[in-house]
């Protein structure tokens, strides 16, 4: 799994609980996802269909600093299944995880549309 994404706990992130907000950091995993997605799939009309159970296993501190990091799963016809995991840059300590994030590949109609791939592919060989 690769971590590409670092993010700093801010105080505008943090809940009254002097945490950080889990919808802030769902919408960083979304984020992460659809980015993944696209540069996989060579196609920017991608959407998010399925999150499956979400384990918030610790919580950030502000200052915090943590890693989110995204590993394909499973490509399917019009589909492409990621995992997902974040954890504290300097501890490692777990932070989250979810198993199945399953984003659809769209077409000019926005309909569900084959994308043709069947593994990772990494952007340095696509320019050779
Ligand atoms: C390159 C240039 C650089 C560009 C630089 C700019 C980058 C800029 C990036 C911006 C990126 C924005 C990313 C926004 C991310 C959102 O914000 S998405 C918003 C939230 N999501 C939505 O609104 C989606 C709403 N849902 C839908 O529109 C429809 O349900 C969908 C997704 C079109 C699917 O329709 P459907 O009838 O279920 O389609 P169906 O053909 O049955 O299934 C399609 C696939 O989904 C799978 N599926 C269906 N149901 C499920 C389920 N419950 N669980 C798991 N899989 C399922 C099917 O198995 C199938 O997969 P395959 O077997 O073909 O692989």
């Amino acid at each position: 799994m690769n971590f590409h994404t670092r993010k700093w706990v801010k105080p505008e992130d943090l809940n009254p609980n002097g945490t950080l907000f889990g919808g802030s950091l769902l919408a960083w995993i979304d984020e992460e996802a659809a980015l993944y997605t696209v540069v996989q799939l060579e196609n920017k009309h991608i959407v998010t269909k399925f999150i499956s159970e979400i384990n918030f296993i610790s919580a950030p501190r502000q200052g915090d600093i943590i890693e989110i990091g995204i590993e394909a799963v499973e490509f399917g016809r019009t589909s492409l299944t990621l995992r997902c995991e974040v954890r504290n840059k300097i501890t490692r300590e777990n932070i989250l995880s979810i198993d199945k994030i399953t984003m659809v590949n769209l077409g000019e109609d926005g309909k569900p549309a084959p994308h043709g791939k069947t593994k990772i592919e990494f952007v340095r060989d696509r320019l050779q």
